[in-house]
């Protein structure tokens, strides 16, 4: 829905310089080559509208949290060998990204996501607001997606029906090793005002990225 963006439209219809977040992503995904399907899970009021703007899609109604819509998108491609599940908040993402990810799960791993260093010092905060530790840096990293999963390690990890932030917080329930590949900053996720600007900038500065 957006909250944190504060549009008055659910954040994949948000427009950047002409085109909407859901269709820079699918022309993304598109570009790459690397997919052959693209599945978007949409707000059911909105499915004609996503079905608009992203001809070649099989649109389905999302859920009320991000992995209910995973599951409504893995449940509309029964045939599929690989999933890449992607957030059409990333919609700067480049196609090169797409295309490692595939290119990883060629090579054996059965679950990969990109990931970058981060460049902050990150705390542990307790309730109250008081640091309890520091996590070493240099063994964490900013997740991106598209994350890419085998089907089969996919379904099993939302055969539960739970819930997390990222398929891959899943995927590492079942013990399955998550492989991480060089993410990219333009893979940035809209989330606030802030990061809308940054998309809207940068994409006026960037005419060969246009659909
Ligand atoms: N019910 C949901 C929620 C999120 N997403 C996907 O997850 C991405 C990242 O989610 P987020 O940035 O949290 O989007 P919102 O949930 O819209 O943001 P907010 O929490 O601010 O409302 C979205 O682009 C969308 O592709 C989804 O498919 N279904
Ligand atoms: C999947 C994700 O983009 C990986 O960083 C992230 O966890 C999505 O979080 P959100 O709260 O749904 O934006």
């Amino acid at each position: 829905m957006g909250t944190r963006l504060g549009e008055a439209i659910p954040k994949a219809f948000v427009e950047v310089d002409g085109a909407t977040l859901l269709e820079l992503s699918a022309d993304a995904a598109r570009k790459s080559g690397a997919v052959d399907q693209i599945v978007v899970a949409a707000p059911a009021e909105l499915i004609e509208k996503a079905t608009a703007l992203v001809p070649d899609a099989v649109v389905v109604a999302g859920g009320a949290e991000r992995s209910d819509s995973v599951r409504a998108g893995l449940a509309a491609a029964p045939d599929a060998d690989l999933f890449l599940v992607h957030d059409a908040a990333r919609a700067l993402t480049p196609p090169a990204l797409f295309t490692s990810v595939v290119q990883a799960l060629a090579g054996g791993a059965r679950a990969v996501v990109p990931g970058v260093p981060v460049a902050d010092t990150l705390k542990r905060v307790d309730a109250d607001g008081t640091v309890v530790d520091t996590p070493d840096r240099s063994e964490l990293r900013a997740v991106q997606t598209p994350q890419g999963f085998t089907a089969d390690v996919l379904r099993e990890a939302h055969s539960g029906g739970g819930d997390a932030t990222d398929d891959a917080g899943l995927v590492e329930a079942l013990g399955v090793p998550v492989r991480v590949v060089p993410g990219d900053a333009m893979a940035f996720k809209v989330t606030t005002q802030f990061d809308l600007a940054m998309a809207r900038m940068i994409r006026s500065r960037t005419p060969s990225n246009r659909p």
